[in-house]
């Protein structure tokens, strides 16, 4: 039996956005911004030489290039965040992310203290 555990880094961005298709009169249609908090989690084995699962480090190495699109951008004007909820975000990275880092087991997004989301990745038809 091997030992897995789920590891996590937090990161924040600062971005400006609209939701498009929120009923007339919603507070979202009108642009705004928040310090997203995006954690990133990764599942795997305990490495018994180096006493982890992955290096922290190599998560961030691994968003670096995301982080640098999302950072202090309009959210809208991304290649597939045209209407950027959380949740639309949460898999937006996840797809962005997982071919760099095939052990993501989650995206987690924090909107707001009080909102957010958690992508744990494509679910597959069931028999
Ligand atoms: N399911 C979702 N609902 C909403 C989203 C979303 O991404 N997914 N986004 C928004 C807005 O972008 C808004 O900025 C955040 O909404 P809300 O939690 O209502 O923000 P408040 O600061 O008003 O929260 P309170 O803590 O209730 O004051 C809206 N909905
Ligand atoms: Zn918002």
């Amino acid at each position: 039996m091997t030992t897995q555990l789920e590891i996590h880094k937090q990161f924040t961005i600062e971005a400006a956005h609209r939701l498009p298709h929120v009923p007339e009169g919603h507070k979202c249609a009108r642009l705004h911004g928040h310090s997203f908090g995006i954690e990133l989690r990764v599942r795997g084995p305990l490495d018994p030489t180096l006493g982890w699962v992955m290096d922290f480090a190599d998560i961030k190495s691994a968003f670096k290039p995301i982080y640098d699109r999302l950072d202090h951008h309009y959210l809208n004007d991304i290649p597939g965040l045209e209407n950027p909820t959380s949740e639309r975000l949460a898999v937006w990275i996840w797809e962005q992310l997982v071919p760099a880092l095939p052990q993501l087991s989650a995206v987690i997004i924090r909107e707001t203290c009080t909102s957010g989301c958690e992508y744990r990745g494509p679910v597959g038809p069931t028999a």
